[in-house]
């Protein structure tokens, strides 16, 4: 399928998105959004791929929404079309883990959709921010929620009320990265990660990308018992025995996933 805002390849069992409106700093136009859908119900159906990649250029995750589309909206407009919420939210149901590889610029929705992911990685020149406020609005894509689970109130408030941005070393610092790379070797590693992922068992992989989301979801001690019954469910896969057989025989597992 051509599409007009992003590469899409794999890479042996990676899926790569990078965003590609270099012009516009990969700024989230409607069509872009389209695209990041529809590359991933492709990825998603595909028995080979087991973990994603999204990544932009060297200069820009994503600058934001694109403000030159949204800046004539009305509210009934945005109300109508329930706008931001269409197509942003493919992310969050995305089975197969996608892991954020940011360079550059993640502004406003470029943030959001970062922090939409499983986790990020960024590249050291990497700036994250939520500048909503400097054009006259507030985050739209879960901003204000996600940034203030990740890096706490005082500093999601500071970054929202603000508009300031955080360099990568701060934003590792604060729990919204989990690990610095240097720039020219972000995607490598992110494939490189990503790969080790797909190696995993790939029922295992979905019921812990489900426990770990779930916290945010529940209490505490219905998120362990939620926990607990995938544990156990476990033990029903054939890649749990084969698993620990590698293990007790000191040899590499060859999962099926099954
Ligand atoms: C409202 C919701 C729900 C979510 C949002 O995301 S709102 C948008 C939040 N993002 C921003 O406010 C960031 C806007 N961009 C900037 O502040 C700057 O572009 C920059 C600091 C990221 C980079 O500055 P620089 O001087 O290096 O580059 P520019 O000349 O400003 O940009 C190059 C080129 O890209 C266009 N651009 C950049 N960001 C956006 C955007 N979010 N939407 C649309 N277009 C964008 C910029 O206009 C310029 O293109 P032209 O030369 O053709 O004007």
């Amino acid at each position: 399928m051509p599409y007009e805002n992003i590469l899409v390849e794999t890479r042996g069992r990676v899926g790569l998105i990078t965003l590609n409106r270099p012009k516009a700093l990969n700024a989230l136009c409607v069509g872009l959004i389209k695209d990041l859908g529809a590359a991933l119900d492709a990825f998603e159906a595909d028995d080979e791929v087991g973990c994603i990649v999204l990544t932009g250029s060297e200069k820009a995750f994503a600058a934001g929404a694109d403000i030159k589309e949204m800046a004539d909206k009305t509210y009934m407009d945005a109300y109508l079309q329930d706008f931001i919420t269409v197509g942003w939210q493919r992310i969050t149901t995305c089975r197969k883990p996608i892991i954020a590889a940011v360079a550059g610029y993640a502004l406003g929705g470029g943030c959001e959709i970062a922090m939409m992911c499983d986790f990020i990685i960024a590249a050291e020149n990497a700036k994250f921010g939520q500048p909503e406020i400097t054009i006259g609005t507030i985050p739209g894509s879960g901003g204000t929620q996600r940034l203030t689970r990740f890096v706490g109130k005082s500093k999601a408030m500071d970054m929202c009320l603000t508009g300031r941005q955080m360099d990568a070393a701060e934003a590792e610092r604060s729990g919204l990265v989990s690990r610095i790379v240097p720039a020219a070797d972000l995607v490598d590693e992110a494939v490189k990660i990503a790969d080790r992922i797909a190696g995993m068992s790939r029922p295992a992989v979905y019921m812990t990308k489900e426990a770990v989301n779930a916290s945010y979801e529940t209490t505490l001690q219905q998120g362990i018992m939620f926990e607990r019954r995938l544990f156990h469910s476990t033990f029903a896969t054939e890649d749990q025995k084969e698993g620990m057989a590698a293990f007790v025989e000191k040899r590499q597992p060859n999962f099926k996933n099954r």
